[in-house]
């Protein structure tokens, strides 16, 4: 039998705030039933915590999860934020939205599918050209979520000691373990086209092999989100090991219009309109767009004015389609 001693602890510590000690205690009680030959009771007791800490974990997927600064080296490695974005927020074509929303859906609902032995798409690679709105993804699941959201920095990560490198993404790797959240590796193309590169030696084929190793193997309960402009140089192997490939195109007018709409909802806008300045638009992206838009409704704002000008939003698209233009 437990010692009293032992039955008092596992009392005391019975609290929401104390569950770790609940369990350190009651697997000591395990350990001392063991030792005094009865191996059947304690493996009934670990069976038990094992439960308990199961439904711990399901129970706290789709609470917050408050945002914890990292520190040490892991504060030049990542940057925290929380946001509050929501994928309502954003212009999305009917199948990214229904990628997302279907991430989502699992995420909230992992535990019913771990039940099956089944696992939640967690690792996600967004591609598409600029300013199309794979940030704003990552910002809008970790929104959904309710965790936090933590980008990569990749300037610090890679540096020109690769082995280094693969510590420093294994410390990454470790900090998605410990602290549940969003993760991004934005411009992933520095990681994920590494074996592919004119300069394909040892050393730099082991940081991409390494990052496919720790992705593989990773079963945390962040969502790892990599992101880039430039599918084509990615290294094929990694496709396989991401849950979901999600791409981005530039919007549609359709989208365009909607863009317009929502960026400039406090203003009136007849539809005409809005079709025209969509039409004129076409080719720039959704970051651009709205770009083009903030400026005109800053004209209108300086100018007092409850209606913006048609013409100011027209010459906000030009200037931003002769700047695209004088890029390229
Ligand atoms: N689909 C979208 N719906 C609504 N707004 C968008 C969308 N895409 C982009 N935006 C706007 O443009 C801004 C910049 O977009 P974002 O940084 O997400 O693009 P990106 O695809 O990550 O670009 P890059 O590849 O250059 O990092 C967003 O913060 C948002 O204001």
């Amino acid at each position: 039998m437990a010692t009293a001693q032992q039955l008092k602890a596992l009392l005391q510590s019975y609290s929401e705030a104390d569950s770790e000690m609940f369990v350190s205690v009651a697997l000591q009680i395990a350990a001392h039933e063991a030792r005094t030959g009865k191996g059947k009771f304690a493996l009934e007791i670990k069976k038990l915590v094992d439960e308990i800490k199961g439904k711990q974990r399901s129970s706290s997927l789709g609470e917050s999860v408050p945002i914890t600064r990292p520190t040490g080296e892991l504060a030049t490695l990542l940057s925290a934020t929380y946001p509050h974005t929501k994928l309502a927020e954003m212009v999305l074509a009917p199948e990214q939205r229904e990628s997302l929303e279907l991430v989502i859906r699992e995420y909230c609902q992992q535990g019913k599918l771990r039940e099956y032995g089944l696992s939640a798409r967690r690792k996600l690679l967004l591609v598409g050209p600029p300013g199309v709105g794979k940030t704003m993804t990552s910002w809008a699941l970790a929104g959904e979520l309710k965790l936090p959201h933590f980008t990569v920095q990749l300037h610090s990560l890679i540096t020109k000691y690769m082995g280094e490198t693969a510590a420093k993404l294994f410390a990454v790797f470790e900090a998605m373990r410990h602290t549940r959240g969003v993760y991004l590796f934005d411009e992933f193309d520095a990681i994920g086209s590494m074996r592919a590169g004119s300069n394909d030696v040892g050393e730099i084929r082991r940081v991409l092999n390494s990052f496919l190793q720790f992705l593989e193997q990773d079963d945390s309960d962040s969502l790892i989100v990599a992101a880039t402009n430039l599918e084509e140089i990615l290294d094929e192997a990694l496709f396989r090991r991401f849950d979901d490939v999600i791409r981005y195109q530039l919007p549609t007018e359709i989208e365009l219009r909607d863009l317009i709409a929502n960026r400039l909802a406090a203003f009136k806008i007849d539809n005409k309109e809005l079709r025209e300045m969509a039409s004129q638009a076409q080719g720039l992206s959704h970051a651009e767009i709205c770009r083009a838009c903030d400026e005109a409704a800053k004209v209108a704002v300086l100018d007092d004015r409850r209606k913006i000008a048609r013409e100011d939003v027209q010459r906000a698209i030009r200037l931003r389609q002769e700047r695209k233009r004088s890029v390229r």
